[in-house]
């Protein structure tokens, strides 16, 4: 191998970058190579520039990875680490995942200085969250609640969230383990009331298609079981991703060589569901995801879909 340091680009959020160094320090692990041989690069996306409105109305999927692929496309870094529900399902021309970190919990957690758990809100308590799948799901159990959309980082989020701005706030438990602030949230959502979104809690890393000198590399890093399950989910969001407007969640779990999937789209006031179960052979992931979105779309019904879509 020659000694060219591994340039792993990243975004500036402290959770971006702590997944950029899990990157590097197993990379380093993985084949022995000294400190300077991971280089992390960081980069700012519009994801991380927008700061006023719901990502879905900025433009939605794409927003936190498309300069981190422009870095790679024209070499000024040479591998990038994204959280996989960040993900789009089409990549650019050129470029490929070409591993998946052993996934990290996938469930939401609930953070309140007032309440113990969503059912516990009084009625009219305000819950701010950006993501639709959240507020759609808030909406289902909850449908008394005020869901108002609310961005930005996890330290601003808590600061709102003690200013009393809202009265609970819902965040991934990944991100806060991850940057070791597990402790700030009251609870956590179970996974029936609350399937995660695609890819939540897992780390995906981004390289050239013809790279052959950093793939091999990479692949060694890449956890087989959740490769699979990332396979379905994001077979399951191809077939369904027609507009990022979309409340949509799901989840597959491997069991040896099983597969298990449950894939949800809702109504973004809640009250409309269609839910797709399905399980075969871990080799099969990608069959099963697609299997089960097309489904889904059969129940639903384009119209239902288009619906969605006229929202943006
Ligand atoms: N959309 C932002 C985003 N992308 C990944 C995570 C959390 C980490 C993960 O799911 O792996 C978050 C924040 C959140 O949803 O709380």
């Amino acid at each position: 191998m020659s000694d060219t340091p591994i340039r792993i680009a990243t975004r500036g959020s402290p959770l971006a970058r702590a997944q950029a160094e899990e990157v590097a320090a197993r990379l380093r692990s993985a084949h022995g190579l000294p400190e300077e041989m991971t280089e992390v690069v960081v980069f700012q996306t519009s994801g991380d520039r927008i700061q006023d409105r719901a990502l879905a109305e900025a433009g939605g999927k794409g927003l936190f990875t498309k300069e981190l692929e422009e870095a790679l496309l024209d070499g000024r870094a040479d591998i990038a680490v994204h959280s996989a529900k960040d993900m789009p399902t089409v990549l650019p021309d050129g470029l490929v995942l070409t591993a998946y970190l052993e996934r990290e919990d996938v469930r939401d957690a609930f953070l309140s200085r007032v309440a113990g758990s969503l059912a516990e809100l009084d009625a009219g308590a305000v819950v701010g969250t950006a993501s639709l799948r959240r507020q759609a799901l808030v909406r289902r159990l909850r449908p008394d609640l005020k869901v108002v959309t609310f961005r930005g980082n996890v330290q601003t989020r808590l600061r709102k969230l003690e200013e009393g701005e809202v009265q609970a706030t819902l965040l991934a438990l990944a991100g806060l383990k991850r940057l070791g602030a597990e402790h700030e949230a009251t609870g956590v959502l179970g996974l029936d009331d609350f399937p995660p979104a695609l890819g939540q809690g897992a780390i995906t890393v981004e390289t050239r298609a013809d790279d052959a000198r950093v793939i091999p590399l990479i692949a060694a890093i890449d956890h087989a079981p959740t490769a699979a399950a990332l396979t379905c989910e994001r077979a399951f969001l191809a077939v369904l991703d027609g507009s990022c407007r979309t409340p949509i969640a799901g989840h597959a779990v491997i069991d040896g060589d099983r597969l298990r999937f449950r894939g949800l789209v809702l109504s973004p006031d809640g009250t409309q569901e269609f839910e797709a179960i399905a399980a075969g052979a871990a080799g099969d992931a990608e069959a099963i995801g697609r299997t089960a979105g097309e489904d889904i779309v059969a129940r639903a019904g384009t119209e239902f879909l288009a619906a969605l879509k006229a929202l943006s």
